[in-house]
Formats: structure tokens, C-alpha cells, sequence
């Protein structure tokens, strides 16, 4: 498939929309069948084996999406509450997952802007964790989830280390949501080994960057992953034939690693396309993503759904996500359509109160404000 041919050549909403290759397609008929809720689907085993051998953790569970990943890893390390988890207040399990750590771990949550407006840092942890120290009013803490990368921006692996190291001195365990962790390692060239070393659990998502069309894996100590299997099946997350999926995962491991830093290479060219226009970003751009400041930025979300249309490409909200089925050509389209909405914007601006929907166009969710 040349890049023009994928379905997705025009797709900016997010890489979550990343489509099977021909190759994943014919795998499907020649994978293993077996039910993989009893450990008998072998394509399904080796991916989980793939995958342990990668992050060097013992176990492995291949899950039907990052949500739940996330979400049952967080209930496997949580026990009787009071209790709480402390993340950036951006991040994925707090903002976007429903709730799931209220009502799955009856969980509460400190969710921290980072002083430095981009990534966690270990002094953003000291002045906001909740220590366990029997004082009865409190909800202490009891995991730390940082998302790598999170909106695209990559945490420094010094400063991850160093929270490491302070959580093993706490006994504060510490997950990682690493929907797109492969993005922070072909970035960094720090391997997958290397970060998931310095957590007790992370989630590393397949159906995104690099492109499977299902699913997440959690990596985590053996007696830690056979809890999450239990919290998976508890919440109807058992698969059966999973072959194929795991099939096609492992394919795209395989296949599509390498095509990822292309997806760093057009998000950063587009940023410098956003700076040289005046357009506002509100955070670096270190990896795939774009995102527009959606502070500063006054776009109609229903005119941009319009312009975005007349040029053919796929848009939502404030943030820009880039992925390797984009095609250059699609990109310049939508370089146009940006600015066509940005300098409709400076003329008539569109003023409003409603909560920014981060991720959702205007045609999807209520009329609430994507670029305000
Ligand atoms: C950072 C992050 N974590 C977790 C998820 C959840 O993944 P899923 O959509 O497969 O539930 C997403 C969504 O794509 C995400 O962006
Ligand atoms: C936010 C949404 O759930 C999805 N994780 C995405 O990045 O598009």
C-alpha cells in the first residue's frame, strides 16, 4: 500500500484510527485458533511472550483496549480504600476513561499540573502525593501513573528515574500508561526494556501508533498480571479467538516500529508550519502529536469542521495527530485548511464559555467549545 492508498492518508483526529496493512490482513488466515481464556491460542501466548521479552517483565496480558489495561492494572496494585492515585491532570485514566478508577477501584485522585506546564516532575510529586501517615481526613497515596508520552510530550528519563526511585523508597507503586511508549522510544532510542524497568506496571497500547487494529498489553510481575486476568475477565475483557488480533499485533510490531518516526517528522514540520504562521501551539512538539492553544486560539469548531471538509482532511479539536498512514499530500491540505480556519478566526472569533472537548469535533459531542 503506497501511502496515498491508506484509507487514513487524510486522518488527523488521532492514530487510534490506524488501519491494517495488506500483510496483517493475510496473516488472518493462516494465524492460530484456540480460546485464549484458557491460555490456548498460541499466536495470543507468543504475543504475550513477545512482549515480556521486550519489556523485560515476567507476564504478560494482552487486553482489548488501553482502557482496560489501565484500569485493571490500577485496581490490581489498589487493596481497601481510603486510597488514592496520583497522575498529571491531562492524563488519559483520569480524563478520558469514564471514571473507571471511581467506580472499578473507588479510587480517589490528585491530578497535578506539572509546574512545568509539560511533563510530571519528582518535585511536582512531593508537593502534591498524599503520604500514609495515619492522618484520618486523608485518602493516601498508593500508585503514581505518568503517561509516556503524554499529548505527544515526552518525560525525560532522568526524571522518571528519579521518581522511581523515590516510589520504590515509599512504597508508592508506579504504573505506566504507555499508549504510545513505542513513540517515546523511537524518539528517544531508549528501548522499550529500559522504560518499562522503572515502573511496577505498564500498559503499552497496540491499536494506535503502531497501527494493530486491536488492543494493549500490560506487562507487570507474574502474580500482578494473573490479578489483572481476573479483574479482565471480571469486566468481560476475555477473549476468545485471539489469535488473529494477536496475530496482527505482533505483525505490526514487527512491521510498523520503524515507520513511526516518520510520524514525528511531519508533526514537527507542521509545528514549525504553525510557528512561521502565528498560530499558537500550547505545548513542544516531541513526537506525533500537534496541539493547538486551545486558550489562545478563538476557531469555530463548526467552521473548521467545514474547511476541514472542503480540504478533504479529517480534524478534531485542538489537537493535530499525525501517523504513518498520513500521506504528505494530505498533509498540505491540511496546512491550508489550518490556516483558511485561523485567519477566519482573527476576523470573526468565536467567543464562549463551554468546557473545551479536547478530543471530540462539534459534529460528535454537544456544542461545547474544541477551540475556544
Ligand atoms: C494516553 C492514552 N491512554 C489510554 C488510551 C486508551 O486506549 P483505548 O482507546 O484503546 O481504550 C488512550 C486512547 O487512545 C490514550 O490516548
Ligand atoms: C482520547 C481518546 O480516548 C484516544 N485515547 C485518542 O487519543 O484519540
Amino acid at each position: 500500500m503506497t501511502l496515498d492508498n491508506f484509507p487514513t492518508h487524510n486522518e488527523f483526529r488521532s492514530d487510534t484510527f490506524t488501519v491494517p496493512t495488506q500483510e496483517m490482513l493475510q496473516s488472518v488466515l493462516t494465524c492460530s485458533v484456540g480460546d485464549s481464556v484458557y491460555k490456548e491460542d498460541q499466536d495470543c501466548l507468543d504475543l504475550e511472550t513477545k512482549l515480556c521479552e521486550m519489556s523485560g517483565k515476567e507476564a504478560a496480558l494482552f487486553c482489548s483496549s488501553g482502557t482496560m489495561s489501565n484500569q485493571i492494572a490500577l485496581r490490581a496494585h489498589l487493596f481497601q480504600p481510603p486510597h488514592s492515585i496520583l497522575c498529571d491532570y491531562r492524563a488519559h485514566i483520569y480524563t478520558h476513561e469514564a471514571g473507571g478508577l471511581a467506580t472499578l477501584s473507588q479510587a480517589m485522585v490528585s491530578p497535578v499540573i506539572p509546574a512545568n506546564k509539560n511533563y510530571l516532575t519528582l518535585d511536582d510529586i512531593l508537593d502534591n502525593y498524599i503520604p500514609d501517615d495515619g492522618d484520618i481526613h486523608m485518602a493516601p497515596t498508593k500508585v503514581i501513573s505518568l503517561e509516556n508520552t503524554l499529548h505527544g510530550i515526552i518525560t525525560p528519563y532522568d526524571e522518571i528515574v528519579k521518581i522511581s526511585n523515590w516510589c520504590k523508597n515509599e512504597g508508592i507503586l508506579l504504573h505506566c500508561d504507555g499508549a504510545r511508549l513505542w513513540n517515546a522510544s523511537v524518539e528517544t532510542g531508549i528501548s522499550i526494556y529500559d522504560y518499562c524497568k522503572l515502573f511496577d506496571s505498564v500498559s503499552i497500547c497496540l491499536s494506535k501508533s503502531i497501527g494493530a487494529p486491536f488492543g494493549s498489553i500490560l506487562v507487570g510481575e507474574k502474580k500482578f498480571i494473573e490479578k489483572c486476568n481476573h479483574f479482565k475477565k471480571q469486566n468481560g475483557g476475555g477473549i476468545r479467538q485471539a489469535g488473529m488480533l494477536a496475530k496482527m499485533a505482533s505483525i505490526a510490531i514487527d512491521s510498523n516500529l520503524d515507520k513511526i518516526k516518520k510520524s514525528h517528522d511531519y508533526a514537527k514540520d507542521f509545528g514549525k508550519f504553525c510557528i512561521e504562521n502565528n498560530i499558537p501551539l500550547e505545548s513542544p512538539v516531541d513526537t506525533s502529536f500537534v496541539f493547538l492553544d486551545s486558550k489562545k486560539i478563538k476557531i469555530n469548531p463548526h467552521t473548521y469542521d467545514v474547511i476541514s471538509k472542503k480540504y478533504n482532511v479529517k480534524t478534531m479539536g485542538n489537537r493535530i495527530a499525525f501517523h504513518f498512514q498520513n500521506s504528505p499530500q494530505s498533509i498540505e491540505n491540511l496546512k491550508l485548511a489550518l490556516l483558511e480556519a485561523y485567519q477566519d478566526s482573527l476576523k470573526n472569533p468565536y467567543i464562549t464559555k463551554g468546557a473545551a472537548k479536547l478530543y471530540r469535533s462539534a459534529s460528535i459531542s454537544s456544542s461545547k467549545t474544541l477551540v475556544n
